[in-house]
């Protein structure tokens, strides 16, 4: 999380980067000039809360001008990796997932074979995962069964 993302879309597009993802915390007073920013330098935009914000707080994001594509529902406070998922933002993403069906929806933080079931049923369609790919004796193989969970759940729904 950074507290004046702005300042990072010239880089990041310069960089090469297709998205942009910034948390609502960080934005509440200017994430209109942010998405089209993001926009106007080719990368699609995403909004990103924290455990304590609640899911109405992206609502204007998703449903007006300027809107992002997606959302990403942190599932540990942000700042580092291998802190313990927390279930209880599934919550959220399954609010999100039945009012935007086709919304692309992101979970970061705890995320590995014993709980990516959660996320993905809740209806989350992108996954972070640090720790249980990087450490794993076998990274592809996490890679495979994260990615499996989540086509099992699209074709479910
Ligand atoms: O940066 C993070 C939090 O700010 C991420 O949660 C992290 O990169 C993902 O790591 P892990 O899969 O180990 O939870």
């Amino acid at each position: 999380m950074v507290t004046n993302p702005l300042d990072y879309v010239e880089p990041l597009g310069k960089a090469g980067a297709s998205g942009f993802t910034f948390h609502v915390e960080a934005s509440r007073d200017n994430w209109q000039e942010l998405v089209q920013k993001i926009k106007s330098k080719g990368m699609k935009p995403g909004v990103s809360l924290k455990p304590g914000t609640p899911i109405e707080e992206v609502y204007p994001l998703l449903d007006g001008e300027n809107s992002v594509e997606l959302v990403l529902v942190m599932t540990v406070e942000p700042g580092f990796g291998g802190q313990k998922f927390m279930p209880e933002m599934m919550d959220k993403v399954r609010t999100l997932r039945k009012k935007y069906p086709s919304l692309d929806i992101e979970v970061d933080g705890g995320l590995g074979p014993s709980t990516i079931e959660a996320a993905t049923s809740a209806g989350a369609n992108c996954i972070v995962a640090g720790s249980s790919v990087f450490g794993a004796p076998d990274p592809a193989q996490v890679i495979t069964l994260l990615r499996g969970s989540v086509e099992e759940a699209q074709k479910r729904s």
